[in-house]
């Protein structure tokens, strides 16, 4: 059994309306920082208040420490939760702020002192107790939102988007406080975002959501090398993964991922897991960093397609290139400093471990067996 266990969790709105939370199953060790990740409306933010408490459960099990909470008052749960919009009380001073909860729970006054004191220092706010909120920025009103949320101890500490508010260079700097006071507590953390850099950077692991399903748990190394699904793929990574249609055909004795464009050798460990797709249809998927370019024409085993560079996005430490391999456009990554002329023509070759394929009717990413 896990620190947190979710099983089998459904949630409807309506009696008759759709499932907008359909069969979650998770496990969270003690300890550990959760993101939860997936577009507007895939249903992150009702997971976590039905963790909370603050929405009905349609069907499942909320287990924490063994013991289902579902049906338990929100303030029962040993849960504390924070929002993008820091709910913290103007007429209080910060202090106050931080110590409101525990003087709900009737916590003495020295202890009071030095359990505020204590998560002041984490939070890195100890000279602003006696400011009022209207006096501070809202990067430090979000860490007196985490202050209180934190100062009861919970077991599972949940956040909802609580960044979002701030502007962007705060944004990522809060990342890494947050982080730290997480290093520092030893809390259980479920943190919930749209932005996948974000995801990235904060997780142990990130759960993906996509239409109230979970399509991939996993480090967030797993979920960009070896996504389970399509749409695991071109959702995380920036630019996104490169997707072609294509269809698996022996030619010449030699399984080939075939389109008006290219006839791409299909990588040898793959052989086995696409030969029950020939004559099919399937997705190519490849991340933009792992189509190589040769000016030079060299064309590799692995060899994609001859193009030509329409743009250039220089970033400084690399490039973005931007071209078509007949109907799809294609981003590639470069990997080096290289400056790449536009109307340059080039030979794309491809690292084949790198190369994913995708059922069409399941999305899920077709494995070697
Ligand atoms: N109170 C409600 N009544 C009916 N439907 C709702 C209600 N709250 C949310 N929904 C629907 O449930 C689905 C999941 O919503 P939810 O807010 O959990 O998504 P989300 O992933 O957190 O999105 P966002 O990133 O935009 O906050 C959506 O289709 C939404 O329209």
């Amino acid at each position: 059994m896990s620190y947190l266990d979710i099983r089998n969790l459904k949630k409807r709105y309506t009696k008759n309306g759709p499932l907008v939370i359909d069969d979650v199953n998770l496990s969270v060790d003690k300890g550990e920082f959760i993101v939860f990740l997936g577009p507007s409306g895939c249903g992150k933010t009702t997971i976590i208040r039905m963790i909370a408490g603050l929405e009905d459960v349609t069907s499942g099990e909320i287990m924490i420490e063994g013991e289902n909470i579902v049906g338990k008052q929100p303030k029962d749960r040993g849960v504390s939760m924070i929002f993008q919009s820091y709910a913290i009380w103007p007429h209080m001073t910060v202090f106050d702020n931080i110590a409101y909860p525990l003087k709900l729970q009737k916590v003495g006054k020295d202890e009071v002192e030095r359990r505020v004191r204590s998560v002041a220092q984490a939070t890195d706010i100890t000279g602003m107790l006696d400011r009022y909120p209207a006096q501070m920025s809202g990067g430090q009103r979000q860490r007196v939102a985490v202050s209180r949320a934190i100062v009861v101890e919970p077991k599972i500490f949940l956040m909802d988007e609580p960044l979002s508010n701030l502007d962007a260079k705060l944004r990522v700097s809060m990342r890494t406080e947050l982080k730290n006071i997480h290093e520092k507590q030893h809390s259980t953390s479920i943190f919930v975002t749209h932005d996948q850099s974000e995801a990235m950077s904060m997780a142990d692991r990130i759960v993906v959501i996509y239409k109230g399903r979970i399509e991939q748990i996993g480090t967030p190394m797993e979920v960009y090398m070896d996504s389970a699904t399509k749409f695991v793929a071109e959702f995380i990574g920036t630019p996104p993964t490169n997707f072609f249609d294509v269809t698996i055909r022996e030619i010449g004795g030699r399984l080939k991922a075939v389109n008006n464009s290219f006839e791409f050798n299909v990588p040898d460990e793959l052989e086995e897991a696409l030969k029950p797709y020939e004559d099919k249809e399937v997705d190519m998927g490849i991340r933009p960093e792992f189509i190589g370019l040769s000016p030079e024409l060299e064309r590799t085993e692995w060899h994609l397609s001859d193009t030509v560079i329409s743009f250039v996005e220089p970033q400084g430490s690399h490039s973005i290139l931007i071209t078509r391999i007949g109907e799809t456009e294609v981003k590639i990554h470069t990997t080096s400093h290289m400056y790449i002329k536009p109307s340059t023509t080039a030979a794309l070759n491809v690292e084949p471990d790198k190369v994913m394929f995708f059922d069409r009717e399941t999305t899920k990413r077709i494995r070697k067996p």
